[in-house]
């Protein structure tokens, strides 16, 4: 089993300092999604731990060794990162091929991966002629070449369509259920919130927050509530509810009330309600929450 440990990872670019002091871990048989906002400095820690970029304190083991210590390191760790280049005349299978010849693994191998990532049939178009969701794929495939237990994958998801998104996230799914460690950088929160088991949060180089994304999102779903009278069982909620807000005329939003007790309250005063939901928090929230407080 082989996870990922930052300890007090640091970057300064003169007086910015990118990455700051930043200790997590990445655990194998998941996918833990590393989120912040633009130029928190996710690329840059991914960087990090592929020996791109080199930490000004602290660093980076990967199965308890650091990346320029691993022997043969694509066979540990797949990296993909966004701005990726492609010969723009070599066919997909070609720059496969080359970079499966650099890596030392077989040859064999790039057939099985353009049919693992779904570019089979685009094995012989020039790379300069894909779309943007098929250089992903093919990025993907470029790091998987070595049949590593550690991916990293940098915006793994970006430009891909709804049909693409889905068949990366069941593809991830796959990864950690083989038991690799799969970390993704993402900003679609929504697309996060249906794959991965983990997530962590940075904000202006420091770590917000990381932990599993069910205990970090908080058990306590918010109830929404449809009632003619909003203004008159919001008066009566209050008391009890941490937060009642006002959606719509006829709706509420309350946090930290059971549905239950909301019923319970509403019959008590005589107020009819319509519709009573139990909403699940969203990852959107805690990232807000976190975000806009470090902001
Ligand atoms: N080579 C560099 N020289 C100077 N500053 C840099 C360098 N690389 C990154 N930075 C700065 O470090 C900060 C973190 O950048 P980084 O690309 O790691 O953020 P990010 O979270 O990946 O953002 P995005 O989501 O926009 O890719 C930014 O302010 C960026 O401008």
């Amino acid at each position: 089993m082989t996870g990922v440990e930052v300890r007090d990872l640091t970057k300064r670019y003169g007086s910015l300092t990118a990455v700051d002091g930043l200790s997590f871990t990445v655990r194998p048989g998941a996918v833990t999604a590393f989120l912040g906002l633009n130029g928190a400095g996710k690329t840059t820690t991914m960087r990090m731990m592929v020996g791109h970029v080199t930490p000004t304190r602290g660093g980076v083991t990967i199965g308890g060794r650091r990346y320029r210590d691993l022997p043969r390191p694509t066979t540990v760790v797949g990296a993909m990162f966004d701005a990726a280049s492609f010969h723009p005349r070599h066919s997909v299978k070609d720059h496969l091929r080359i970079y499966a010849a650099m890596g030392g693994h077989p040859d064999g191998r790039v057939d099985d991966l353009l049919g693992l990532v779904g570019l089979a049939g685009a094995a012989g178009r020039a790379t300069g002629a894909l779309s943007t969701g098929m250089r992903q794929r093919l990025n993907l495939a470029t790091a998987l070449l070595g049949d590593p237990r550690v991916l990293l994958l940098d915006e793994p998801g970006n430009g891909l369509d709804p049909e693409g998104a889905a068949w990366l996230r069941s593809f991830l799914r796959g990864l950690a259920a083989e038991g690799r460690t799969v970390l993704v950088s993402s900003h679609v929160l929504a697309d996060v919130q249906q794959v991965a088991d983990d997530v962590v949060v940075i904000g202006r180089g420091r770590l917000l927050a990381a932990g599993r994304l069910r205990e970090l999102c908080g058990a306590e779903p918010d109830v929404l509530v449809r009632t003619p009278d909003a203004a008159g069982l919001r008066a009566v909620l209050v008391a009890e509810a941490e937060l009642v807000e006002l959606t719509g005329p006829h709706d509420l939003r309350v946090r930290g009330l059971a549905p239950a007790r909301v019923a319970e309250l509403a019959a008590a005063h005589g107020l009819p309600v319509h519709g009573l939901t139990a909403e699940q928090p969203t990852l959107e929230r805690l990232f807000l929450g976190l975000t806009g407080a470090a902001a």
